[in-house]
This record gives structure tokens, C-alpha cells and sequence, in this order.
């Protein structure tokens, strides 16, 4: 795999485009299926060794093509292998009627598979050209085979699968691995599909990387490459105030654990100073649970003009624990021409009234990064989320360009985007990361990176790729309190 595709996430539309661009650039289209369908088969035999037999479901298009290449190949191996299509296999077309041509074993009607205890079921249904709920016989099929229990060979995606937006259309196949060509594909990403496509497999069939990329719009997976050059800077010996002094704003004295979690992670994280902002009836609770931390008593707007002719102070958190009204709106708009993370109920505190903050955000120039769960998102971009044609990562973008702000979209697959349209997807976070106060941490590390001068995307894509890696080296029985002492160094 060229390292110029590595990373990149390609639509099926883009896809299909660049399959185009091949043709025209001269490169045999069967080559590339016959590469495809023998990637199939190479995993079957190396996955699957004790299989009894093979079952290989083959589609009405290009999938069902490398489904036929894949049967044929894993037949001349010596397999055990059985063929069943969707529809009338004499209505394929070009390189998927090549390809069945090519293949001499009998071919049943897909309604006439039993699943028998011994199968691997390789499914050549559809891949990327599906592009409407799973007609009936299908669904038949994915449910029987679902329910039998049998592992599944996805080539391309799991069928049912939107490669677009990962979402279930109608019914899809719970794949234990997929072969996808060329580069991955939202669908493969994004939930649910990302928890029914198993282990990804992205295998080169030979179209030029350069032709991909060509096609391939600003989506990356996240990881240290796409921001690693920034944590390059982050060079543990500087002097503590080039690691710059983060701002974490707590609430009343019922609801400061967030804060202090958020802060901690703050220090942890690499900021050189971490100071909470303490409203008066907080800063008894506070003090006695702070020691590196520092406190400072901040009451009201007045108080926090003053402190912020501090011009050493660089990055703010304001929303764990802050609570949600007038005073967090007002404290807000004061920071944002700053670096600021609005999480949690700083967010919330604009569902009402958000044109004022996204105008604010626009005029200030300053870093400002939005960090909504879904319940988050559907509050304060509300008309994006009801929007059912739209991938998380385009209501992400979408959030992203109306706000001025860098999205984070959490979840288990957290998108972060920026107003240029630049995305990314993150995939190294484990289930048990989803654990009370994980948010307030994150937080936390986004505004230490904001403190240390990190842009404000690739401060929060690193944190969130940061924060997976904690949650791996926490464990299974990660608390938010364990979180934190497992921060591991950034670079
Ligand atoms: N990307 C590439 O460069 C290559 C792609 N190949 C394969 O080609 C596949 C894409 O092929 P196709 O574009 O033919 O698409 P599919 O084989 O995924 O789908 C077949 C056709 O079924 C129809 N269809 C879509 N949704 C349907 C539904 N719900 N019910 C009934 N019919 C439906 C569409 O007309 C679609 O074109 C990829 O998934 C991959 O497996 C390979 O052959 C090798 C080269
Ligand atoms: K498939």
C-alpha cells in the first residue's frame, strides 16, 4: 500500500470516479477485478484454514464480480467452495459477466442457501454501489446468516452497509473482516458500520496512487500523522511558560469535580501552568483537593476582565461542571478571541442564542474548538442533525463552517473538522473510554495543546487520539481518575 493512501478515507462516489480515471487512463478493469477477487480468496485461506466450505454470495454488479473472481480462485486451491447469486447471474455485465464466465462452478439461487455449521460465508453481494435499503431476498439472506452465527468475508463492505455514512440500510451482514481496495471508506468508520466491518483489510489492486488521490477530498483517519509536525514543538525541557498557562473555569461549590478532572488532565497533558478559575463558595472544596493545580478566585465578568489582562494566560475550558445560563454565555464571549474549549454546558448555554456566539467566534480570530456528544450536537446545531442525508463527518463539516469553530463530534467514532472542511475520523478509541468524566479529560488535553500553541484542529485531533491511547493503557476498568494518570507523552 503506497504511504500516500495510508490514511486517506475515499467515498464510494469518489470511488467510482476513480475507477472511471483508471479505465481512461488506459489500465484493464477486469486486472483490477481479478486482483480484487484474488485479495478475497487469499484471505479466506489465511483466515478461515479449518473451514469446511466456502459460501460465496454474489450481487447483481461489480461486487458480485469479485465474488466469482474470489470462488474460482479458492476452487483451483482445492476449497470446498459453494456459489449462490442475487438475481439472474445471466443479466451481469461487463467485468462481473467476464468473471462469472470465467468461473465453472454451478451457481444456486441465492434463496436456496443453508447455512451449514463448518461455512464461511464470503459476501460478494454489494459493495460500494449500493445505494438503496436491501431488496427482500437479501435481507432474507443477511438475517439467516446472522443468525446462524457463521463468520463473514466482506469484500468491499459488509452488504447493507452504506459506505457513505456506515448507516444500516435495511439489514447488513456482521462482517469478522473486510478486503476493501484501495483506501478505506467512511462506511468502514463510521457507526454502525464501523462495528460491523470486523478487521479492515485495505488491499492495493494497482490503481495509481496518484489517481486516488486526485479524487480524494480533505478526509483523513486520525492519527500522529496528520498532526504529529505540531507536537514536534512540544519539547518537555521549555521553559514552563512557552507550555503556556490553561484556564480551567469551574462552577459552584456542588459541581467541581469535572473542573478539577479537565484541569488535571490539563496539566498531565503538557500545559506549563494550569490555573481553576474558582467562583467564591467553590474555593474551600477546591483548594482541598488541588496541589499542582493552582486556584484563583474569579466571582464574576468584572473579575475576569481583570485577570485577563494577563496576556501569558492562552488557553480556557469552560463547560464541565460550569452550569448553564447567563454567567457561562457571558464568561464565553470574553474568551473566545483566546484559545478556548466550549464543552458541555458552555455549550448548552448557547442553544438559545447561538447566532450571537458563532458571530462572535467569526470577529475574534481567536481558537476556539465545540466538543458536543450527539445529545450536544442535536441542541445547538439542530437542523444539521435532523438532516438524515447527511454522514456524521458532512454534519460535523457542516457544524464546523456555520459556527467558525473546530467540531468535535464525539462518540465512538469522534469526527473532528474544521471550517475549512478539513476531517478527520478517529479509530483508536476502545468501547470502555465511553466512562463518566472521559469527556471532562478530553477537555482537558485539548486545552493543554491549545496552551502549547497547537492550531486549534490539530490540537484537538491529537487529543482525541491522545485520549484513546489513554483509555488502551488505562484498561478495562478505566475511571476518569485513572484516565488522567494515563495520559501518555504526546511526542
Ligand atoms: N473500486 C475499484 O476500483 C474496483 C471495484 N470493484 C468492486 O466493484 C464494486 C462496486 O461495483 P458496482 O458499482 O457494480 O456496485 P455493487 O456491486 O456494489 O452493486 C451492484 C449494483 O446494484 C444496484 N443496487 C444498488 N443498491 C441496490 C439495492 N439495494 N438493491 C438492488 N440493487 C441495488 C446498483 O445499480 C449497483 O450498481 C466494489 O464494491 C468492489 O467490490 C472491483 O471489481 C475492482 C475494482
Ligand atoms: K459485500
Amino acid at each position: 500500500m503506497s504511504d500516500a493512501l495510508q490514511d486517506i478515507l475515499v467515498t464510494p462516489a469518489e470511488m467510482a470516479a476513480i475507477d472511471q480515471d483508471a479505465a481512461r487512463s488506459g489500465i484493464d478493469s477486469f486486472s483490477l477485478m481479478r486482483s480484487a477477487g484474488m485479495a478475497v480468496s487469499a484471505a479466506a485461506l489465511r483466515l478461515f484454514p479449518a473451514a469446511r466450505r466456502f459460501a460465496v454470495l454474489c450481487g447483481p454488479g461489480n461486487n458480485g464480480g469479485d465474488g466469482y473472481v474470489a470462488a474460482a480462485a479458492l476452487a483451483r486451491c482445492g476449497a470446498n467452495v459453494v456459489v449462490f447469486a442475487l438475481g439472474d447471474p445471466a443479466m451481469l455485465k461487463g467485468d462481473a459477466a467476464h468473471a462469472r464466465n470465467a468461473c465453472t462452478l454451478e451457481t444456486g439461487a441465492i434463496a436456496a442457501y443453508e447455512p451449514q455449521s463448518g461455512d464461511v460465508v464470503v459476501d460478494a453481494l454489494f459493495g460500494a454501489g449500493l445505494s438503496r435499503d436491501l431488496p427482500d431476498e437479501a435481507r432474507t439472506i443477511v438475517e439467516r446468516v446472522n443468525e446462524s452465527g457463521l463468520p463473514v468475508l466482506a469484500v468491499d463492505l459488509p452488504s447493507g452497509i452504506d459506505g457513505h455514512s456506515g448507516e444500516v440500510r435495511g439489514a447488513s451482514f456482521i462482517a469478522a473482516h473486510t478486503v476493501t481496495f484501495m483506501a478505506a471508506k467512511p462506511g468502514h468508520l463510521l457507526m454502525p458500520g464501523r462495528a460491523r466491518t470486523g478487521t479492515l483489510e485495505v488491499f492495493d489492486i494497482g490503481i495509481p496512487a496518484r489517481l486516488v488521490t486526485a479524487r480524494s477530498g480533505d478526509l483523513r483517519v486520525n492519527t500522529p500523522a496528520i498532526w504529529k509536525r505540531h507536537a514536534a514543538c512540544l519539547d518537555p525541557g521549555t521553559h514552563k511558560y512557552k507550555r503556556g498557562h490553561l484556564a480551567v473555569l469551574s462552577g459552584g461549590q456542588m459541581s467541581t469535580g469535572a473542573t478539577r478532572l479537565s484541569a488535571a488532565a490539563g496539566l498531565r497533558a503538557g500545559a506549563g501552568l494550569v490555573t481553576l478559575a474558582s467562583p467564591a463558595d467553590a474555593l474551600g472544596v477546591n483548594a482541598s483537593h488541588l496541589t499542582a493545580v493552582m486556584l484563583k478566585e474569579i466571582r464574576n465578568a468584572a473579575d475576569l476582565a481583570d485577570w485577563l489582562k494577563d496576556k501569558r494566560l492562552n488557553a480556557f475550558v469552560l463547560g464541565p461542571g460550569f452550569g448553564v445560563g447567563k454567567k457561562a454565555r457571558d464568561f464565553t464571549l470574553m474568551l473566545c478571541d483566546r484559545a478556548l474549549v466550549l464543552d458541555a454546558d458552555g455549550m448548552t448555554s448557547f442553544q438559545q442564542g447561538r447566532k450571537e456566539l458563532f458571530e462572535v467566534i467569526a470577529a475574534s480570530g481567536g481558537e476556539v474548538v465545540l466538543t458536543p456528544h450527539e445529545g450536544e450536537f442535536a441542541r445547538l446545531f439542530s437542523e444539521i442533525a435532523a438532516d438524515g442525508a447527511l454522514s456524521k463527518i458532512e454534519k460535523a463539516q457542516a457544524a464546523a463552517k456555520l459556527s467558525h469553530a473546530v467540531i468535535v463530534y464525539k462518540g465512538p467514532d469522534t469526527v473532528i473538522a474544521a471550517p475549512s472542511g478539513r476531517a478527520v475520523v478517529n479509530a483508536n478509541a476502545p468501547p470502555w473510554l465511553a466512562t463518566a468524566g472521559s469527556g471532562d479529560v478530553l477537555a482537558g488535553i485539548i486545552g493543554a495543546h491549545l496552551a502549547q500553541g497547537m492550531p486549534a484542529f490539530e490540537a484537538a485531533a491529537a487529543a482525541v487520539w491522545r485520549h484513546g491511547e489513554t483509555a488502551i493503557r488505562a484498561g478495562r476498568t478505566a475511571t476518569a481518575e485513572t484516565l488522567v494518570e494515563n495520559i501518555p507523552p504526546l511526542a
